[in-house]
């Protein structure tokens, strides 16, 4: 039925030419069910690709029963693995399914009928009016199934089918295939990248080298029926078939351990020996070539439409002459071959930056740090008498390191296995599929000199005064390699599970190399781990990352990350030499840089909700707010604070005051906690008026911001502003006296980046500010997190 002949494909021509396909000879029968398996990037999908028509190959020829396929025929159905592309938003499950169908000259109710019975058997019986958007990704997946079912074409092509959709739903799906398949007696062509399913699904299993690609294996796959995600995987044939698979992909023709367990091979570069097959390219070899379609496959459209409510109806009139079960006007639909090796669309569902964190939740990490204990009570002579039960003592054992989490400075990462230093690093790729860090006695020998164990402790080269230093510079490595995830939204493409590297890359649009040594990098950290070679899931601290979480630490390490921030901290050298922040002399005062560019300004209000999380409940749980009728939140941004306040306070009234755009921004978040009726919102600028008339000012991580003298100035205004009985609380991180690590300085260097004179101070700095601006400190009550809330009356 289908017959390939000495087929071959270069994509460019002169110095750009890629040969894609080697000439390969294949033949399926009526009935069978192919499964194509080979490296990433060796060709698979460009076989497809000229099998439907959708690319005119550059030599051989394709039959399909005997006519030579020129352009996508009519009795071909393709289902792609980017389903949320492949199927059109605005139109119902039903009407998806039914599409196709008026091209067999099927009448409305035929049709309506027909995707009925089609929905019916992948059991979505009761789908039929919901739209594609409704579905969880596998029921969208089989959604196209039915559609290619509804069709009855004469091949059915199936690219990565399941290949976007978690472990079970796959696994379903793989059933699903089976079973509609010996329903129907259909012909389908599978490609895959994952062995194990191939040999499950597959009458055969075809492998293709590493492009140019050609056909290394044709197996045939006789396992006792019916097949069985249990038994049949545990069947000697099974375990068998998937080794031989296995070593034809990887070029291997040896047994080799791992072979016939890796669910999802990578590239050559897992090859423990390579034949000869692989051989030419050198060190090129690996690379997948110009690959323009994976490449950025973000790049192109994101969102791609899927959102877009387009007033299509069912009955608009034929366009196209090509597939059949795909969608067929080309509008971000499969059979324009751009789309074929797409899967992004996914990325656009994730959310990415707008994760809203949630205020509400109590924060487990607000006690995780344990840095508090060593901390010295601040002057508690200035501090006043702590009064009422939510005063100072029993939160000193609190005082903890709330951003240490965001992992900015490495330092409470426990050390890697390997961790070398950089001039080190690159010559042990370990291939260890144990990420975990492994205690010093497993290190390694022969490390070169300065090599670190998972402990930190020395090896040869280097000695315990290195230490804190290697540390240092090793805390930069593993930031970036956060920051890289964190940018590249990995963390929310693998919180369905694990992924390969290879998946993941395609989702994220990044290289395939370049992540999996990032990931390398991650699982050492302890924020993925490895469960097959170049396979990783998200441990607990990994899903932290994912935008869809509550308290998602994302927006923290992009913020952290971010371009001009990085400049900024990259230019504290200069900085401290001129005392003019080498960020302002770049790009000027940081908060006009968030408001010349409004995604970063959402960026950071996101990441000051995050990084409030430790000690937000506590400023409303273990500050006395008895007495205060109205709460100003001076500078309040999204005014998570105030709200958490609002919220334990129901006597108390609010008034959010910040600049015009962050309040603005602001509403919605009260209007979703219910709180807008109890709070007004005001915008403004301190330096020159605060709303005056309250009986309390909250200022929270604002006077950090500024010198002494902008501070007073921002303090005198609060002042005027401020009943006589009213109080002022400003909620800082206070620098503790002595030389403990403490958060406050963490966040100081960052003041020193991005502001130049904005500072982390000490409790007596503060009481000689807020001197100077008419103030009398009255009490300090700590709160988790390395912050306190400062007290000060009217003087
Ligand atoms: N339009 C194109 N222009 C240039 N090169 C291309 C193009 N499409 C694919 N290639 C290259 O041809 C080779 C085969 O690509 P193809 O997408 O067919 O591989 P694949 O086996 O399906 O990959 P994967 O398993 O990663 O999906 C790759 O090296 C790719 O970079
Ligand atoms: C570090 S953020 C603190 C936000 C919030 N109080 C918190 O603790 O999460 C500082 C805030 O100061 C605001 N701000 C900066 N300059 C301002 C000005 N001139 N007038 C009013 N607000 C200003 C910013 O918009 C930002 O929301």
């Amino acid at each position: 039925m289908l017959e390939i002949t000495n087929l071959s494909h270069t994509y460019g021509s002169g110095p750009n030419a890629y040969q894609a396909l080697g000439g390969i000879d294949l033949k399926v029968a009526e009935g069978e069910l192919v499964c194509i398996v080979g490296p990433s990037g060796c060709g698979k999908s460009t076989l497809l690709r000229s099998i439907a028509g959708l690319i005119r190959p550059s030599g051989g020829e394709v039959l399909l029963n005997g006519t030579r396929i020129e352009q996508t025929p009519d009795n071909l159905a393709v289902v792609f693995q980017d389903y949320s592309r492949s199927l059109f938003p605005w139109l119902s499950v039903g009407d998806n399914v039914a599409l196709p169908l008026r091209r067999k000259g099927m009448d409305k109710k035929q049709r309506k009928e027909a995707a009925r019975e089609a929905l019916a058997e992948v059991g979505l019986e009761n789908a039929a009016s919901k739209y594609p958007w409704q579905l969880s990704g596998g029921m969208q997946q089989r959604v196209s199934i039915a559609r290619a079912l509804a069709y009855r074409p004469a091949l059915l092509l199936m690219d990565e089918p399941f290949g976007s959709v978690d472990a079970q739903t796959r696994e379903d799906l793989e059933d699903l295939t089976l079973r509609v398949r010996s329903l129907h007696n259909m012909t389908i062509l599978l490609i895959t990248h994952d062995i194990d399913e191939s040999v499950y699904v597959g009458d055969r299993v075809v492998v293709l080298s590493k492009s140019p690609a050609g056909i290394v294996g044709d197996l045939r796959v006789d396992l006792p029926g019916p097949r069985d995600q249990i038994t049949t995987r545990e069947h000697p044939d099974f375990v068998h078939l998937r080794a031989e698979v296995g070593r034809l992909v990887r070029g291997v023709q040896e047994p080799a351990a791992s072979a016939s367990k890796s669910p999802s091979p990578r590239p050559g570069e897992d090859a423990p020996a390579p034949t000869a097959a692989d051989a030419p390219e050198s060190d090129t070899d690996d690379a997948p070539g110009p690959d323009t379609d994976t490449s950025d496959p973000k790049a192109d459209t994101p969102e791609d439409g899927t959102d877009t409510p387009k007033p299509d109806t069912d009955t608009d009139t034929d366009t196209d002459t090509d597939t059949a079960g795909a969608p067929e006007d080309g509008a971000g639909t499969p059979e324009n071959g751009t789309d074929v090796s797409d899967p992004e669309a996914d990325a656009s569902e994730d959310g990415t930056d707008v994760s809203e964190p949630d205020t509400d939740t109590s924060d487990p990490k607000a006690d995780t740090p344990e840095d508090g204990t060593d901390t010295p009570k601040p002057d508690t002579d200035t501090a006043g008498a702590p009064e009422d039960g939510a005063g100072t003592p029993e939160n000193g054992t609190d005082v903890s390191d709330p951003e240490a989490d965001a992992s900015e400075d490495g330092t409470d990462v426990s050390e890697p296995t390997a961790n070398t230093p950089e001039s080190s690093t690159d010559g042990a790729p370990e291939p260890s599929t144990d990420d975990a860090p492994k205690p010093a006695a497993d290190a390694p020998r022969n490390l070169p000199a300065g090599t670190r164990t998972a402990s930190g402790a020395e090896t040869d080269g280097m000695s315990d005064p290195q230490a804190p230093i290697w540390d240092a510079i090793g805390g930069v490595s593993r930031f970036v390699a956060l920051a890289t995830m964190a940018e590249l939204g990995c963390a929310d493409e693998l919180r369905d599970g694990p992924l390969s590297v290879d998946e993941l890359a395609l989702r994220c649009g990044a290289n395939p190399l370049a992540l999996a040594r990032v990931f390398r990098q991650l699982a050492a950290m302890g924020i993925v781990t490895t469960t097959a070679p170049d396979v990783y899931e998200l441990t607990e601290a990994g899903a932290t990352l994912r935008s869809d979480v509550p308290d998602s630490l994302r927006s923290a390490v992009r913020m952290i990350s971010e371009e001009g921030f990085w400049y900024g901290m990259g230019r504290v050298p200069q900085t401290v030499r001129t005392g003019t922040s080498g960020f302002v002399e770049r790009y000027g005062p940081f908060y006009g840089y968030l408001k010349a560019n409004p995604e970063v300004g959402a960026l950071f209000g996101d990441y000051m909700v995050v990084r409030a999380q430790p000690f937000v409940e506590a400023v409303a749980s273990r500050y006395d707010f008895s007495g205060v009728r109205t709460l100003v939140d001076v500078a309040g941004g999204k005014g998570h604070i105030l709200a958490a306040v609002l919220k334990s306070h129901s006597d108390v009234s609010g008034v959010l005051f910040d600049q015009d755009q962050v309040v603005s921004g602001a509403k919605e978040f009260f209007a979703e906690a219910g709180l807008e009726d109890r709070c007004k919102f005001v915008g403004g600028d301190f330096f020159t008026s605060v709303p005056a008339g309250a009986d309390a000012y909250l200022l929270s991580s604002v006077i950090h911001n500024w010198s002494d003298e902008d501070s007073v100035r921002i303090l005198r205004n609060v002042r005027e502003a401020i009943t006589d009985d009213g109080r002022l609380l400003l909620v800082e991180s206070v620098v503790p006296d002595g030389d403990v690590p403490h958060i406050s300085k963490d966040i100081d260097m960052r003041m020193l980046a991005l502001f130049g004179e904005g500072m982390e101070r000490s409790i007596s700095q503060y009481v000689e500010l807020l001197d100077k601006a008419g103030f009398r400190l009255s009490r300090q009550v700590e709160l988790p997190g390395g912050v306190s809330i400062v007290e000060a009356l009217p003087a």
